[in-house]
């Protein structure tokens, strides 16, 4: 089977700074895969590439092996409608939005109403409404969110927060899930949590997962594929055993060694 993605030579300069130089990844269907590098290693811009934030510069994806995806032309609303989405760094919540409509508002991605159904709340819309209610709710459930329906994402905790947002990539449907430090803030104890999540998430939803990690102990744990970056570059690529005992890896993450 071809890869779910394939990243080839993928380029994106910023001015004279090559964030991301002839990168090529390929991510199977059902792996988790992990992307690792020091501080700016360009972990982050390479999420925003998939995601259609930024234009690459040089370079391409392709999805099963056939379609190509137009980066400089698709939005990223377009390519989360091709089965993309992801989670950010920095939590990316609407704050003043209740935790349900939150997540309401990415199932609507996949929802097309007639402009007339919308206006007049004709039976149909009002059906489809209270399914995508009920959808939300069942998400809601899984993430031990239901009961805080009401409660505007900004109060709730932090930890929660992280949930809601993986909740609200989920509503999109995803074949391919990109998460961007997910257990960044967490203790041990939530992060231990949180690779169950993954791992559930994965084999219920028939997810390909691929993230971006500092905690060395949530991407050893759960990876099965690791890629490193450095300055852009890709420097290693392998299991979690070869990457952890792999000298350029342990070079760029200690200096000279
Ligand atoms: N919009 C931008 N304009 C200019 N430079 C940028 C832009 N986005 C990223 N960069 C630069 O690209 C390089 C890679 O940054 P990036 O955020 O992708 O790294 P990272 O590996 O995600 O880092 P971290 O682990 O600290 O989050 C950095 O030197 C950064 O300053």
């Amino acid at each position: 089977m071809p890869p779910l993605l394939t990243l080839s030579d993928l380029t994106k300069t910023f001015g004279g700074l090559s964030a991301i130089s002839n990168v090529n990844i390929e991510v199977h269907q059902g792996e988790i895969v992990g992307l690792i590098g020091p501080n700016g290693a360009g972990k982050t811009t390479l999420f925003n590439l998939i995601t259609g934030v930024y234009i690459p510069t040089n370079g391409s994806l392709t999805l099963h092996g056939e379609v190509e995806i137009n980066l400089a032309k698709a939005s990223p609303h377009e390519i989360a409608r091709m089965g993309i989405a992801r989670t950010f760094q920095n939590i990316r919540l609407f704050k003043n939005m209740t935790v349900l409509d939150n997540v309401l508002l990415a199932f609507h991605t996949h929802v097309n109403y007639s402009m007339w159904e919308a206006i007049l709340h004709l039976p149909s819309f009002n059906k489809k409404e209270a399914q995508l209610k009920k959808e939300a709710l069942d998400l809601l459930k899984i993430f031990n969110l239901d009961r805080k329906r009401d409660t505007l994402a900004k109060n709730l905790p932090y930890g929660e927060q992280r949930r809601l947002e993986i909740a609200r990539a989920l509503a999109l449907k995803p074949r391919l899930l990109l998460l961007d430090e997910p257990a960044a803030g967490m203790n041990p104890q939530e992060s231990a949590e949180l690779m169950e999540l993954i791992k559930w998430m994965r084999k219920e939803f028939n997810l390909t997962i691929l993230l971006i990690e500092h905690d060395m102990s949530v991407v050893m744990g759960i990876c099965e594929r690791i890629y490193v970056l450095d300055y852009g570059s890709l420097i290693a690529e392998g299991s979690p055993e070869q990457i952890k005992n792999d000298p350029r890896v342990i070079k760029a993450y200690l200096g000279e060694v």
